[in-house]
């Protein structure tokens, strides 16, 4: 049987008081790997900020991971990131410390203690990222594929329920964006669901899967062999 992640129903955003987008109905199951697309300005950020609570709902339906996001209350808003894995396009790791430094900050953060079980899940979520050999490389000496192979590794450290993902590899050239989207789909092949928005048409060929597309304050699914002309 099928698991709903994510489910909006008749919801508006605002940016401020500008409306970004109306009538929003969406639904994500367990499991899926789901493109949220669109023009610079349609609204993909604000769509995806309204997921992890930067912006609050007013407007309609909306529960993700089990959090009602209309009821969301400030206090409730880690607990909510907590469920959720966010990958931002420009990485946002913590200069002054080492990767393990990075995920042993989050684990610290999230209320881990055991030393055993924080080594065995720092490695574990490294491994899935194929860095485990730069544990002690500061993010000013990695590119920016590994900087964000390190940022998809702390997503995952908290057995997100959905991972959120703005544009992961906007920053990245060509090759680096395949062999990150590689790390996306082998982690989606091992159960994590995704929402990834992005603007690159050619992952999105490559890597075909259910794409939602942002355009004239909507949010539409679009069908995959026309999503190129469409975009
Ligand atoms: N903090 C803000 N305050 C007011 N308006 C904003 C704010 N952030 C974004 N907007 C406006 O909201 C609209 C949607 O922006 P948003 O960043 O969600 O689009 P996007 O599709 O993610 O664009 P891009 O692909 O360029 O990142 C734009 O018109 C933008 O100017």
């Amino acid at each position: 049987m099928s698991e709903t992640i994510l489910s909006l129903k008749n919801v508006a955003i605002y940016q401020r008081e500008s409306l970004i987008l109306s009538q929003v109905n969406v639904s994500i199951e367990k499991g899926e790997f789901v493109y949220l697309i669109g023009k610079t300005g349609t609204g993909k950020s604000s769509f995806m900020k309204t997921l992890y609570g930067d912006i609050p709902l007013k407007d309609g339906q909306g529960e993700i991971v089990g959090v009602n996001l209309k009821t969301l209350k400030d206090k409730q808003i880690p607990e909510l990131r907590r469920k959720l894995g966010v990958v931002f396009q420009d990485f946002k790791l913590l200069n002054d410390r080492n990767v393990k430094e990075n995920l042993l900050f989050v684990l610290k953060a999230t209320g881990w203690k055991d030393k055993s079980k924080i080594e065995k899940k720092i490695d574990e979520v490294l491994r899935k990222v194929g860095m485990q050999t730069k544990h002690f490389k500061f993010p000013y000496q990695l590119s920016g594929g590994e900087q964000q192979r390190v940022a998809i590794a702390r997503a995952l450290l908290n057995d997100p329920e959905l991972i959120l993902a703005d544009e992961p590899t906007g920053n990245l050239d060509p090759q680096t964006s395949v062999e990150v989207m590689e790390v996306l789909q082998d982690i989606n092949k091992n159960g994590n669901t995704i929402l990834m928005a992005t603007h690159d048409y050619a992952l999105l060929l490559k890597f075909p899967s259910k794409t939602l597309k942002c355009d004239g304050q909507k949010v539409f699914e679009v069908v995959q062999k026309n999503a190129k002309t469409e975009i």
